[in-house]
């Protein structure tokens, strides 16, 4: 299954932010998606989920246009960049309502064994965002969005994630986003640079410096 979408153009006001775009994401690989804030990265996942409308948009799949928003396809799901989880909802109800299995979240983040009872609200901003990303990433969808998954996470758990991203992206077509470039470009098989409106191929760092994402040496 391939995954494209381009002929977007989305304005705020008479502020145009996104028109130059074309993305492809492949089943079974990692697509990443960079850009400094205000590019336009969390719009570009809400339009391929199909909660924001721009003016114009195409996307495919397998070739195919597709008129109807994806989620209403049911074959998507969206980790958003703010909160996901009412704040009074269980933990052990929210793995139930997705379809998680606890037993295998907790052999991964064996310290969250005792959150099983806790309300979303007692969880840190961090552990929370821990849990959000595993449902999300771990739900058996065909397309999984993820903006800015490694975010408020200790640098042990971004590890695990990776792990955890690379046995998910089987069957499945993975879009992330987010500003721990290194470990974008780390877990990522295709990688794309927001820029200006515009989405631009990227094929290794150097190429992040000459578009000023990154200073040069910051290797
Ligand atoms: N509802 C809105 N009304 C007006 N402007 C908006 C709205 N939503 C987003 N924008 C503007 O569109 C631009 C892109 O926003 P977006 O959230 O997509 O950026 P981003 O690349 O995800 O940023 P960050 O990395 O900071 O999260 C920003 O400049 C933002 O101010």
């Amino acid at each position: 299954m391939i995954l494209e979408i381009d002929n977007i153009e989305l304005s705020f006001g008479s502020r145009k932010v996104l028109y130059g775009i074309y993305l492809s994401a492949q089943e079974g690989k990692v697509t990443g998606i960079l850009g400094r804030n205000g590019c336009g990265k969390t719009s570009l996942l809400k339009i391929l989920f199909g909660n924001l409308k721009p003016k114009y948009k195409t996307i495919r799949v397998d070739g195919k246009n597709i008129k109807k928003s994806l989620f209403q396809s049911n074959s998507i799901a969206y980790l958003p960049q703010h909160r996901l989880l009412p704040k009074n909802l269980k933990v052990d109800t929210a793995f139930n309502l997705f379809n998680a299995d606890w037993n295998r979240f907790i052999e991964n983040f064996k310290s969250f064994e005792i959150y099983k009872k806790y309300r979303i609200s007692q969880l840190s901003s961090g552990e929370l965002r821990v849990l959000e990303t595993y449902l999300i990433i771990t739900k058996k969808k065909k397309i999984i969005l993820l903006d800015e998954p490694f975010s408020f996470i200790a640098p042990i758990y971004i590890e695990r994630f990776k792990e955890i991203i690379n046995y998910e992206k089987k069957g499945k077509i993975i879009l992330l986003t987010d500003h721990f470039y290194r470990d974008i470009l780390e877990v990522s098989n295709t990688i794309y640079l927001l820029k200006d409106g515009y989405s631009k191929q990227i094929n290794i760092q150097e190429d992040l410096e000459k578009e000023g994402y990154v200073l040069p040496n910051s290797r």
